[in-house]
């Protein structure tokens, strides 16, 4: 599967803009998507305390060896697999324990001397046998390759077509102003929390009480971020980045979507300029330097996007790479790799998922983090197996009578499990298994529906568990994993989320109880949040 590749060529060198003042994309308008949704720069956060003890939680639990050095150090290197291609991942691995694969059909033999005298052993029908066994399976591999362009193209069209409404509208007339709050709120605290390298978040520890002095300027913060973001769509997490406790030098974001894309740059060059800033509060904090490239992140290498390159990325990472030189490459040379709302994408099928686990692997230094939302299976496996019991005391409880059985393949409209209300709705076109249980864990296709934001678009379950299995091979461990009101739960009385979540209009000042709706409250909790740590 392959978008189209506009980019301009790599740069020589990545300039820092605070220091050149030259802005990277600039653009005029300003933008947002649907279901997510954005934050301003200083609704989001008080200005007296931008960093703050957040971060010093999240380390508590871990004990590790020192940080890599500054991506600065690796800048120079030149070790990326630039001409790497998915297929060269895949020759480099291992084959999956999951699910084995269809083979595929061999390629045409070159005539080598002694060859036709062995051809002359095999029977002709056995010769036409196998070619029928090759012809089929190239048949089956190029409807299974169209399906899949298929099903990309419509969720890049999806995306590429959600109009962009402005922020007023979102705040004001959405009918799910109180959701895409939440939302907010939630990738924002992912941020505030996991963002910081333990060693900025190891200072705090040793100044325990800078947070209660808004006087005095948190520590000198010299070592900054770099941030890659896999389905960045059109830019609506700019300003939380922008807000993040240890400062970001470097935004790099990707999605397949081209239009997307040249919105996010759009906004980011509207963040530059500093149009678009509402009058109030402090000024926001200095803005990164921010890159934007169409882009498929899990049906595609990322070696060959020059910025992604030029930080560092490490062909090594995952199965079958060389386990010594992964270790003295140290891995690539990203802190944070994000993915919010998107990596549902990758499950359609093993060979994207596992791309998707090399692209974040390679491209996070040791110790950097892996952070994103998405659906959760245990939502899913629930609703899928309360949804057979009653459709099956249904049936027991029918009269019996002579049914009509179903062609071949088919699957019965009783059998088809959705369930949703009048703002989203999660419809699976076949069959589920009963027990809610995914086998295996790729291509659980099933249609998402959200008012304003998505259109019945094609989605694929993420199987928490066997999610959870495939990062080790990736040296991604698990660190942190809770659904959206959960997080509600744990953080609205924290000092600097609990505000924050009022600034963002998540929780009425007045009662304290979050402004949604119950059936926003109900489509929220479709998701959870993830943390991981490259070891
Ligand atoms: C619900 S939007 C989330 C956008 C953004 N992360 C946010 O939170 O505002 C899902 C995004 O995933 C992107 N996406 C879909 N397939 C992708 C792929 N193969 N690689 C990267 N992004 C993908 C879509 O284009 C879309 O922008």
């Amino acid at each position: 599967m392959t978008s189209p590749d506009p980019r301009p060529s790599a740069p020589t060198s990545y300039d820092d803009p605070e220091r050149n003042g030259t802005p990277a994309s600039p653009g005029p308008t300003s933008r947002q998507n649907g279901r997510p949704d954005e934050t301003r720069p200083n609704e989001d956060t008080d200005q007296s305390n931008p960093r703050r003890k957040r971060v010093q939680e999240r380390h508590q639990a871990r004990k590790r060896g020192p940080t890599q050095p500054s991506m600065f150090s690796r800048r120079g290197r030149s070790r990326s697999p630039s001409n790497r291609t998915p297929d060269d991942n895949s020759s480099r691995r291992s084959r999956s324990p999951l699910r084995p694969r269809s083979p595929t059909p061999e390629a045409p033999k070159r005539k080598r001397p002694g060859g036709g005298s062995r051809m002359g052993m095999v029977n002709p029908e056995e010769m036409r046998r196998r070619q029928e066994q090759r012809d089929r399976l190239l048949e089956e591999d190029a409807m299974r390759s169209s399906r899949d362009r298929g099903v990309s193209d419509v969720v890049r069209q999806h995306y590429n077509a959600v109009p962009e409404r402005g922020r007023e509208w979102r705040k004001t007339e959405s009918k799910i102003k109180g959701l895409r709050s939440f939302n907010n709120w939630v990738k924002s605290t992912l941020i505030q929390k996991f963002s910081p390298d333990e060693e900025f978040a190891a200072r705090f520890n040793d100044t325990k009480d800078w947070a209660d002095d808004s006087q005095r300027p948190p520590p000198v913060d010299d070592k900054r971020l770099l941030v890659l973001d896999l389905g960045c769509g059109k830019g609506g997490d700019l300003g939380k980045w922008q807000l993040a406790p240890q400062r970001v030098d470097l935004y790099v974001g990707l999605d397949p979507a081209n239009i997307s894309i040249e919105q996010a740059r759009d906004r980011y060059g509207q963040m530059r300029s500093g149009r678009g800033q509402r009058g109030r509060g402090r000024p926001p904090p200095p803005l990164f330097h921010g890159e934007f490239y169409p882009k498929d992140c899990f049906g595609e290498w990322l070696g060959d996007v020059g910025i992604v390159q030029q930080v560092g990325i490490d062909p090594n990472a995952g199965p079958g790479g060389s386990l010594m030189a992964s270790r003295w490459s140290g891995g690539g040379g990203f802190d944070v790799v994000t993915s919010m709302f998107a990596i549902h994408y990758a499950f359609e099928s093993e060979e994207k998922t596992r791309q998707m686990l090399s692209n974040v692997a390679g491209c996070l230094k040791k110790g950097g983090r892996f952070i994103g939302v998405c659906p959760n299976s245990d939502v899913i496996t629930s609703r899928v197996s309360t949804f057979h019991k009653n459709r099956k005391e249904k049936e027991s409880a029918k009269p019996a009578a002579a049914e009509e059985a179903p062609e071949d393949g088919e699957v019965q409209e009783d059998e088809r499990c959705e369930w949703g209300n009048d703002i989203y709705r999660v419809r699976f076109p076949g069959a589920t298994p009963e027990d809610g249980i995914f086998r295996p864990p790729f291509g659980w296709r099933y249609t998402y529906f959200m008012r304003e934001a998505v259109e019945e678009v094609p989605e694929y379950v993420v199987p928490w568990e066997a999610f959870r299995a495939l990062t080790e091979d990736y040296n991604l461990e698990l660190q942190y994993r809770k659904p959206f009101l959960d997080i509600w739960e744990d953080e609205k009385n924290d000092r600097e989320l609990g505000p924050l979540s009022e600034r963002m209009g998540v929780r009425n000042r007045a009662t304290g109880e979050l402004n949604m709706t119950d059936e926003e409250k109900d489509a929220v909790s479709f998701y959870h949040a993830f943390c991981f740590y490259k070891v």
